[in-house]
């Protein structure tokens, strides 16, 4: 099984358990690792055989500016399930990072492995 994936994906939004992140937008960022079968886009060079890193990310860059989530474990299984579904991908990690969060740290989040990998 091949990797499509997207690294350090940016995006701005409300998230955290404290009522002053309630009131402010934080940047979370976002590391995909997606399973596919590069070779048919591989063999045809067209972007319609292949798995869209551009337009997964604006569906994500879409998705996460509008939630407003309290914990980074929701936001993570939210964008997992989206891509899982939406993209008909059969595997996927995501490491959803928080940065500045917690002082002392560069930054926190989650890792999860979801779907079936081949
Ligand atoms: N496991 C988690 N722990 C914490 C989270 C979280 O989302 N998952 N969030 C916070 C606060 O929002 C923190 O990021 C603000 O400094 C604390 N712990």
């Amino acid at each position: 099984m091949d990797i499509v994936y997207i690294n350090d994906l940016k995006v701005d939004t409300v998230i955290g358990i404290f009522d002053w992140e309630r009131r402010i937008r934080q940047t979370v960022s976002l590391d995909l690792e997606m399973a596919a079968d590069i070779s048919k886009g591989a063999a045809t060079d067209h972007i319609d055989d292949a798995l869209d890193y551009k337009s997964i990310s604006k569906r994500l860059i879409a998705f996460i500016e509008e939630s407003e989530f309290q914990l980074v474990e929701t936001l993570a299984e939210r964008v997992a399930a989206l891509v899982l579904e939406e993209f008909n991908v059969p595997w996927l990690r995501l490491r959803l990072s928080k940065p500045g969060a917690l002082r002392g740290a560069r930054d926190v989040g989650v890792i999860i492995e979801r779907g079936e990998r081949s």
